[in-house]
């Protein structure tokens, strides 16, 4: 039987993450290697001959999955019948920026993309985003969209597990396919708490195979939160193909489901859980299973945790209170 191509939308299309992420959605990484795709890229006129650029080289690549490609400059175009939605386009920060100083310049995309989504995507859209302040620009995008669930709203905070991940690997030695059940929590800041009390490292629980109060506190936490900008400091530009990776990663697991004995981490809309005030999309641990998440219930927050958490819920309750001000939300 013939699928239907599943329609994926990607806005910024022509920017570094943009170039990093179609190929591999055209590839079969983002859905499935049995899914067939089209790409509906959005992007600002001054983007659109760069994206024409990529479509060339994605025709090139020949992928058997890819079932055609439409590029335009009108949201109400690129988000039409969209089953998938990567918000990417936005401005990256530079040296020396944080996040929540792109809020007034990236928030103003997100409404009229919210709005476009909730007028004229499909009815089984999922949406992930990707552009910076992530976790409020998600808030926009959400409030923008009444008639959209609200849980199709998600924000991406897997790039942070994942770099969590692969920082615990390394202090532990056993390799990242042997490490489960780790935990972002809260804002795609510097705020995030990475969370290895609940994980396990080859079966036994992480933070006593570490042992090492020092390092979780002084090393592993702010190497995490800060890896960002890191990258911007190594690079001179902000990550793109580990973000790709992650945004591949988030909707690859969403769709198809967390392994047994494992979660990942998202940014969701929170229903109250963990004291996280219900609404603010914050990140948290979840299972996932035919395209639907579930927050993990019942884990024991420790003090420690307790209020790195809280710290970073703040931040989000502010950020949300300054689009509100900003009349965004
Ligand atoms: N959540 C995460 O983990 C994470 C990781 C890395 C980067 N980011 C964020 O992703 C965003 C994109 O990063 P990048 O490195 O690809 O930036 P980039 O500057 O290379 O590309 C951004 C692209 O978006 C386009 N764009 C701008 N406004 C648009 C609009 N209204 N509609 C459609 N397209 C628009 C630009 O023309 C540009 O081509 C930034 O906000 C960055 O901070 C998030
Ligand atoms: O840090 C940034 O500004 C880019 C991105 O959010 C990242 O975490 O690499």
């Amino acid at each position: 039987m013939t699928r239907t191509p599943v329609n994926v939308t990607v806005t910024g299309a022509a920017g570094q993450i943009g170039y990093a992420l179609l190929f591999r959605i055209a590839s079969g990484h983002l859905l499935g290697a049995d899914v067939p795709v089209k790409l509906r890229l959005l992007e600002i006129p001054q983007g659109l001959k760069a994206a024409e650029g990529t479509a060339m080289e994605l025709d090139d690549c020949a992928f058997p999955l890819l079932r055609g490609i439409d590029i335009s400059d009108d949201p109400n175009v690129a988000f039409d019948g969209a089953n998938v939605a990567l918000l990417v386009g936005a401005r990256p920060r530079t040296k020396g920026m944080e996040r929540g100083d792109l809020l007034e310049a990236n928030g103003g995309i997100f409404k009229p993309q919210g709005k476009a989504i909730n007028d004229h995507a499909a009815d089984d859209i999922k949406v992930l985003v990707v552009g910076n302040p992530a976790n409020t620009n998600a808030l926009i995008a959400q409030a923008a969209a009444p008639d959209v669930p609200r849980e199709r709203f998600t924000a991406m905070t897997r790039l942070d597990h994942n770099r969590a991940l692969s920082q615990l690997s390394k202090k532990t030695g056993a390799p990242v396919s042997e490490i489960r059940k780790l935990t972002i929590w809260g804002n795609h800041s510097a705020t995030q708490y990475p969370d290895i009390f609940h994980a396990e490292v080859a079966g036994k629980n992480a933070a006593e195979a570490v042992n090492d109060q020092a390092w979780l506190a002084d090393d592993f936490i702010p190497t995490v939160a800060k890896r960002g900008a890191a990258i911007i400091d190594a690079r001179g530009a902000s990550s793109a193909a580990s973000a790709a990776n992650a945004a591949i990663d988030h909707v690859h697991t969403w769709v198809n489901g967390t392994a047994d004995g494992d979660w990942t981490s998202m940014g969701i809309p929170s229903d109250g859980s963990y004291g996280v005030p219900e609404g603010l999309i914050s990140s948290f641990p979840v299972t996932t299973k035919d395209g639907k998440y579930e927050i993990v219930q019942g884990l024991e927050i420790n003090e420690f945790s307790r209020t790195r958490i809280d710290a970073s819920v703040k931040e989000l309750s502010e950020e949300r209170d300054a689009v509100r001000g900003l009349g965004l939300l």
